[in-house]
C-alpha cells in the first residue's frame, strides 16, 4: 500500500460508525463499508425480515425470514470479513438507552431509514452529541444522500420537509379527475366510513348530498340494521354511492360547467338479481380464518392480480368483498383503517375506485396498481440504493478526513439532467431560523380558551415538533411531562391538564404566554411565544392553530413539490386537504432540485438526453452563493 493510499485508509480504519437501518440502504451500506475498509460498525434496525425484503435485501436468505435484520446482516457481512467489529441492536432507534452519550462515542452516524419520525429523531441526538450525519433515502429511481454538520452545514431539520400528499377535498368528494382520487376516497372516506371507526370526521357525501337529504338521512344509509341481509345492505351503500350521490351531484350544473359530467351507476344494471345463488354464499366460500388472507377472489373466479376488471367484476369484487367483512371479520368492523397488506380491504377499495373511476371516465386499474397507489408504494429498485449507499460512504470518508469544502448532497434523478444522473450540490448553511439547531422561538396562534392542552401536546408538541418524551413548562410550572419514573399523583396531574383549556391551567397560558418545550432524550428544547385567537378557518386551518416563525427557504416558498415518477399532488392553499399516506424515504428530492438556480433550471430542462447511462459526478452545481455553506 503506498503513502497516499495509507494516509486515506486510516481514518476509515480507526473510525467507529453507526448505521441506523438494516433495510434496502443498510444491507447496500454494511457490505460497502465493509469492503472499503471500515472495521468498527454498529448497526440499529427494530424489524424482522420479510420475504418481500429478500428481492432486494441480499445479505438476508430465507431461511432467515422471522429473524433480527440488524443480526442476520452482521453474521452476513462477518462471514466474508471475520476480522472486523460489528455490533447489531435488534431495536428502535427511539429507545431511551440510545442516548446522548451513546451517539457520542461514534465518529459519524449514517441513516439508511424509511420514515421521517426516526430520522428527525436521530438529526437531534447527531447535533445534540455533535456526531456528523450522512443521510439517505430512495424511492424507486431517485435517491439523496445529504450531509449534516453541526453549524457547518444545515441540519436534516432545516428545511421544511414536505408534508404527505394531499388533495383538495371537493376533488375527492365530487369531482375526481385521475384515479389516485378515486382511491384515496375508496380508501379515506368510503371504507373508513364502511369499517372504520363511527366517531371520527367523515367528508363522504357531505357535498354531494347536501340538496337533497338531511344528514340524519345519510347517516342512516351506512347503518347496517341488525337483522338486514348482507348483500342487500351491500347494494343499498352501493346504489347510495354511485347511483344516487353522482345524481344528486349533477343537479348542480355549476359543477360540470367545464368538467366531464359523472354516469350514475346502479347495482341492477350491472349485477345479476342474486349473488348468493350465483356464487354461493360468502358464509361458506373457501376463505382461511386468518383475516389478512380472507379473498373474495377465488370465489368470483379472479385470479391474477394484475388483470383489468371490468364495470361488473369490480361491481361483484365490492358487494363480495363486503359481504366476506360482515361474515368473517365482523370483530373487526368499527376499528378498521385501512392496511395494504390486508387483502380483503385492497379488493374492496380496488372494487370502489375502479367503480367510481368508471362513472367518472377515469381509467380503471388492476388490483396489483391500486394497491401500489394505495399504499404509497413507489417499488424499491436495487440499483438506486446500492448507488444511494456508495455515495454515503463517500460523503462519510470526506467527513472523516474533515474534507468539508468537499461535501456534497447529491441527488440521483430518473432522467439525465445538464447529462447527470447523479446530481451533486454544495450544502446549504444551517438556517439561522430552524427551531432544531437553532434557538430562534416558535410562535404559535391558538385560541387558549378552548384548546386543550392535549390539542397542544399531539397537534403540535407530538406531530410537528417531533418530540419523542415532551416536557412542557410555563415559568416554573411543569405543565406536562411523559417518563418512566413519574409517581401516581404526578401523573394523575398531567393527565388532568390534559383536559384543560390553556387558560384554566394551574398557570394559565393565555396571549403573550412563553412555553418551554423540551425533549430531554433528544437534548432538544425550544421556546414557543404563544398568541391568543379567537376564530380559525376551517378550511385553510383545520387545526384550530397555527405554528409558524420556523422560516423555510425563501426559494421554496409557493411553490409546490412535484416528483418525476408519481402522480404529483396539488395542494391548494385555499382548500382543506385529505391526507394520503407519508412519503417514506426520498420526499424531499423535488424540493432539493428546485433550489437549482433559475439558469441551472433552464439549462437542466434544455439538455436532457435520451443517454441513460451513469454519468460522472462533474462540478458540483452551485446554488445561489449566499446560502452556501461557509467552510
Ligand atoms: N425507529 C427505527 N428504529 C430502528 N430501525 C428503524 C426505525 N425506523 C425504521 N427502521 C428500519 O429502517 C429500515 C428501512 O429499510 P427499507 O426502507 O428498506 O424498509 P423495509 O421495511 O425493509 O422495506 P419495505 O418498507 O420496502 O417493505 C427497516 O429495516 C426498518 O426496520
Ligand atoms: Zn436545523
Amino acid at each position: 500500500m503506498d503513502t497516499q493510499q495509507q494516509q486515506q485508509q486510516s481514518p476509515v480504519q480507526g473510525a467507529k460508525v453507526l448505521m441506523v437501518g438494516a433495510g434496502g440502504i443498510g444491507c447496500e451500506l454494511l457490505k460497502t463499508l465493509a469492503l472499503s475498509g471500515f472495521h468498527d460498525i454498529h448497526i440499529i434496525d427494530m424489524d424482522t425480515i420479510e420475504v418481500s425484503n429478500l428481492n432486494r435485501q441480499f445479505l438476508f436468505r430465507r431461511s432467515h425470514v422471522g429473524l433480527s435484520k440488524a443480526k442476520v446482516a452482521r453474521d452476513a457481512v462477518l462471514r466474508f470479513r471475520p476480522h472486523i467489529n460489528i455490533r447489531s441492536y435488534h431495536a428502535n432507534v427511539k429507545n431511551p438507552e440510545f442516548d446522548v452519550d451513546f451517539f457520542k462515542q461514534f465518529d459519524v452516524v449514517l441513516n439508511g431509514l424509511d420514515n421521517l419520525d426516526a430520522r428527525r429523531h436521530v438529526n437531534r441526538l447527531c447535533l445534540a452529541a455533535d456526531v456528523p450525519l450522512v443521510e439517505s433515502g430512495t424511492t424507486g429511481f431517485l435517491g439523496q444522500v445529504t450531509v449534516h454538520v453541526k453549524g457547518k452545514t444545515e441540519c436534516y431539520e432545516c428545511q421544511t420537509k414536505p408534508t404527505p400528499k394531499t388533495y383538495p377535498v371537493c376533488t375527492i368528494t365530487s369531482t375526481p379527475t385521475k384515479f389516485v382520487h378515486c382511491i384515496v376516497w375508496a380508501k379515506d372516506l368510503l371504507f373508513a366510513k364502511l369499517f372504520g371507526d363511527k366517531n371520527q370526521d367523515n367528508d363522504l357525501n357531505v357535498r354531494a348530498n347536501k340538496a337533497a337529504t338531511t344528514s340524519k338521512e345519510t347517516d342512516d344509509v351506512f347503518e347496517r340494521a341488525e337483522d338486514e341481509d348482507i348483500e342487500q345492505y351491500g347494494r343499498k351503500i352501493y346504489d347510495h354511492v354511485f347511483g344516487y350521490n353522482i345524481e344528486a351531484a349533477l343537479a348542480n350544473e355549476e359543477t360540470w360547467k367545464n368538467r366531464r359530467r359523472p354516469r350514475p351507476i346502479y347495482s341492477k344494471e350491472v349485477l345479476p338479481e342474486s349473488l348468493t345463488q350465483k356464487n354461493g354464499s360468502a358464509q361458506n366460500c373457501s376463505a382461511t380464518d386468518d383475516d389478512s388472507t380472507v379473498s373474495s377472489m377465488p370465489l368470483l373466479g379472479l385470479k391474477n392480480p394484475q388483470e383489468l376488471w371490468g364495470l361488473t367484476q369490480n361491481s361483484l369484487v365490492f358487494i363480495e368483498a363486503l359481504k366476506l367483512f360482515f361474515a368473517k371479520r365482523k370483530k373487526e368492523i368499527g376499528h378498521l383503517t385501512f392496511d395494504k397488506d390486508d387483502q380483503l380491504a385492497v379488493e374492496f377499495v380496488t372494487a370502489a375506485a375502479n367503480i367510481r373511476a368508471e362513472s367518472f371516465g377515469i381509467p380503471l386499474h388492476s388490483l396489483f396498481e391500486a394497491k401500489g397507489i394505495a399504499g404509497n408504494i413507489v417499488h424499491a429498485v436495487a440499483t438506486t440504493n446500492a448507488i444511494v449507499a456508495g455515495l454515503i460512504v463517500i460523503e462519510a470518508i470526506k467527513v472523516l478526513k474533515k474534507d468539508a469544502d468537499k461535501y456534497r448532497m447529491t441527488y440521483c434523478l430518473e432522467h439525465p439532467s445538464r447529462k447527470m444522473l447523479l446530481m451533486p450540490v454544495e450544502p446549504f448553511e444551517p438556517n439561522p431560523s430552524c427551531y432544531v439547531c437553532s434557538k430562534t422561538p416558535l410562535v404559535l396562534e391558538i385560541n387558549t380558551q378552548k384548546s386543550k392542552l392535549r390539542d397542544l401536546v399531539d397537534k403540535i408538541v407530538k406531530a410537528k415538533l417531533g418530540m419523542n418524551l415532551p416536557m412542557i413548562m410555563h415559568g416554573a410550572s411543569l405543565l406536562y411531562e411523559v417518563g418512566d419514573d413519574l409517581d401516581d399523583i404526578m401523573v394523575a396531574n398531567y393527565n388532568a391538564n390534559l383536559e384543560k383549556s390553556l387558560s384554566e391551567l394551574p398557570s394559565p397560558v393565555i396571549n403573550g404566554s412563553i412555553l418551554t418545550v423540551e425533549d430531554l432524550q433528544q437534548e432538544l428544547s425550544c421556546k414557543i411565544n404563544v398568541k391568543h385567537r379567537e376564530e380559525f378557518d376551517e378550511e385553510k386551518e383545520p387545526e384550530g392553530m397555527v405554528l409558524s416563525g420556523w422560516t423555510q427557504s425563501p426559494a421554496l416558498n409557493g411553490e409546490s413539490a412535484s416528483t418525476s415518477n408519481n402522480e404529483s399532488a396539488s395542494t391548494s392553499n385555499n382548500e382543506s386537504a385529505v391526507d394520503v399516506t407519508e412519503s417514506s424515504s426520498g420526499p424531499e428530492i423535488a424540493s432539493k432540485k428546485r433550489r437549482l438556480s433559475d439558469n441551472d433550471k433552464r439549462e437542466t430542462e434544455n439538455v436532457e438526453s435520451e443517454d441513460d447511462d451513469l454519468m460522472e459526478i462533474e462540478n458540483p452545481i452551485t446554488v445561489s452563493k449566499k446560502k452556501r455553506r461557509v467552510a
